[in-house]
């Protein structure tokens, strides 16, 4: 590539260079056939805008509030997972960067930096994602911290109670890390016979499947955050 990226795509292709094959295809793979991955990005190419004329667009201002925080634009960085495969100072650096974008960063509860260490690390907004687990200590342990340490409001994912099968994490043997988070709470590290798995942790050994409307009431008892639930993928879970 010549000069300076100028695109997300051409940021893609320098991470494909710069990255050993295995970190890379975990970031950029998806479940399966990969079908869904694919249909999500054919899904916005099919979106176009009907432009009107003759509107004074000078002064543009896409500033909003979420929870009544102010953001300089509509988008939040969404939790993902394992930020130090890609750069060394992992979800520091990404929380910094929402600093400097007026933006708010969600925490994946797999990260490799510590909650602690991203919330010392920059002012930013900062939101907690989690899952509820077998073990409910581990849930009420992580929100606590994230509560004690100032991230204004936990994420609940709630569209994996299983994590796809993952192709490329089989093939390259994938194994799941001992992560900061979870020292002294259980083990994160996982690796089975046949190859990967990367999501052996979750499926096995801690996510909570059973997971139903009942259990939010018992997240809400346990923090005086705001509870916002990821993954609502029906209008009938959203009314
Ligand atoms: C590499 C990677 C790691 C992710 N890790 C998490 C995670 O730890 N927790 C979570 O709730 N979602 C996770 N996600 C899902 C994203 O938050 C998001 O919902 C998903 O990528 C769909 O948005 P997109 O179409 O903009 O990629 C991850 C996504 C990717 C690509």
């Amino acid at each position: 590539m010549e000069g300076e990226p100028v695109n997300v795509n051409e940021f893609q292709e320098l991470a494909r260079q710069a990255l050993p094959k295995i970190y890379y295809d975990y970031y950029s793979g998806g479940a399966e056939d990969e079908y869904t991955l694919k249909q999500n990005v054919e899904a916005f190419q099919g979106i176009t805008i009907r432009p009107r004329i003759l509107v004074d667009v000078s002064r543009i201002d896409l500033s909003t509030t979420v929870l009544g925080y102010q953001i300089s634009v509509p988008i939040l960085i969404a939790p993902s997972a394992k930020h130090k495969w890609a750069h060394p100072e992992g979800e520091v650096a990404t929380a910094r960067a929402a600093a400097v974008c007026d933006t708010i960063m969600i925490l994946s509860y797999r990260s490799t930096c510590t909650i602690e260490e991203v919330a010392s690390s920059c002012n930013a907004v900062r939101f907690f994602q989690c899952y509820v687990y077998k073990r409910r200590d581990i849930s009420a342990n992580l929100l606590q911290r994230a509560e004690r340490c100032g991230y204004k409001a936990i994420v609940l994912t709630v569209d994996s109670p299983r994590l796809g099968r993952r192709e490329k994490d089989i093939k390259n043997k994938m194994v799941n890390p001992q992560l900061k988070n979870f020292e002294g709470l259980i083990s994160t590290r996982v690796s089975t016979d046949d190859g990967s798995n990367i999501e052996a942790f979750d499926a096995n050994t801690a996510f909570d499947a059973s997971l139903s409307w009942k259990d939010i009431g018992w997240l809400r008892s346990i923090t005086n955050l705001p509870v916002l639930l990821k993954g609502v993928l029906t209008h009938e879970d959203g009314g």
